[in-house]
């Protein structure tokens, strides 16, 4: 086995196509993971096969299709993710580190990604799961899954898992920099900024899930990077799923209701997503603007991800080259 360190990027996943057999097979192989929907298999598995796997790809895919990246003719999230490995992969090269990029859900699979490092040469893999908040519906079933590859191999690559890094200090500069950037190009600005993070249910919380926790620093920290008062940065939570309670305040409630109180301009920015896709390309940045300007809103702007920006590519670097010198220190 080699002795090269390797990196691996895990982001979440995405279709292959907006059609209803790719929509289809990505969210029944995404919605059956017990990560993810902690119900008793036998009560989801009727319900996810009767119903939701019946409907929700065409909606889904309806609404894949508006944020297609026609030019690569490709998911944004693919594109980006593969972008930001690409990008990576330039700055580790005079390091010796090779850079593999990987879908928890969808392809290019994780254990592609595995192999390909393997055949460079690498016998260490530096393991880094795109989610800057821990949950486990995210950072730790992306581990299972390279697990499972691993369970596999006879002759097994060393691996490192990396931690979140919500509070890490290349990621904030990143995001104040994004926000920043994005403000300077308008003619009015901008009354309150919410930071709208993915939700989860209440009870994988109070279970122990320190997700909340882990937002909530982020937007602290990214309040103070950019010199605003913590009430100017609201934390709210976005793309509930099913019937039970989900972490609030949910962000479609807050952002409607701000006009009513004459707050009539305001950004979003998403923290909790590296890269943008259909949560925040399409939730965001058509439907939630939408209803704001609906409710009596009058400016709103989406802060883009940080994708493949300079902030986004040194972010990964920082978390990657702190790992390279040993196991790195848990945040906040
Ligand atoms: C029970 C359902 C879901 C939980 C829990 C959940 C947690 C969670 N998700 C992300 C990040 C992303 N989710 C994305 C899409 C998406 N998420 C769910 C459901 C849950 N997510 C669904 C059904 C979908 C598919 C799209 C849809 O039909 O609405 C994506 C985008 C993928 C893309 O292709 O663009 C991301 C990214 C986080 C960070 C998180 C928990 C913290
Ligand atoms: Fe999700
Ligand atoms: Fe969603």
């Amino acid at each position: 086995m080699g002795d090269r360190t390797g990196v691996l990027l895990m982001a979440l996943g995405t279709p292959e196509g907006t059609d209803y057999r790719s929509v289809r097979s990505f969210l029944s192989e995404f919605l059956s993971d017990q990560r993810v929907v902690e119900l008793t298999p036998w009560l989801w598995k009727p319900l996810l096969e009767g119903v939701v796997l019946l409907s929700r790809p065409f909606r889904s895919g309806a609404l894949y299709k508006r944020i297609w990246d026609e030019g690569e003719n490709d998911s944004p999230l693919r594109v980006i993710t593969r972008r930001q490995a690409a990008a990576l992969g330039k700055r580790l090269a005079r390091d010796d580190v090779p850079v593999a990029w990987a879908m928890r859900y969808g392809r290019p699979s994780i254990a592609e990604a595995v192999e390909r490092l393997v055949a460079q040469g690498c016998g260490r893999i530096i393991a880094l799961p795109l989610f800057p908040q821990y949950s486990a519906t995210t950072n730790a079933t992306a581990n299972d899954a390279l697990f499972r590859v691993l369970m596999k191999e006879r002759r097994q690559p060393a691996v490192m898992t990396l931690p979140s890094f919500p509070t890490n200090p290349a990621y904030i500069q990143a995001l104040a920099g994004r926000v920043r950037e994005s403000l300077a190009t308008l003619a009015w600005q901008p009354q309150l900024l919410v930071a709208s993070f993915h939700g989860l249910p209440l009870s994988y919380v109070e279970k122990g899930d320190p997700y909340p926790l882990e937002c909530a620093a982020t937007v602290k920290a990214l309040a103070a990077a950019l010199g605003w008062p913590e009430n100017k940065v609201p934390l709210t939570y976005q793309s509930r799923f099913g019937f039970n309670a989900w972490l609030q305040p949910s962000t479609v409630d807050v952002v409607t209701a701000l006009p009513g109180r004459g707050i009539k301009r305001i950004a979003v920015t998403t923290p909790g997503f590296m890269a943008d896709c259909i949560e925040t390309l399409d939730e965001i940045g058509r439907d939630l603007k939408q209803r704001f300007l609906a409710a009596g809103g009058e400016d709103f702007v989406a802060v883009p991800c940080l994708n493949e920006s300079p902030g986004g590519i040194a972010t990964l670097e920082s978390v990657v080259r702190q790992a390279l010198q040993g196991y790195p220190a848990l945040q906040p």
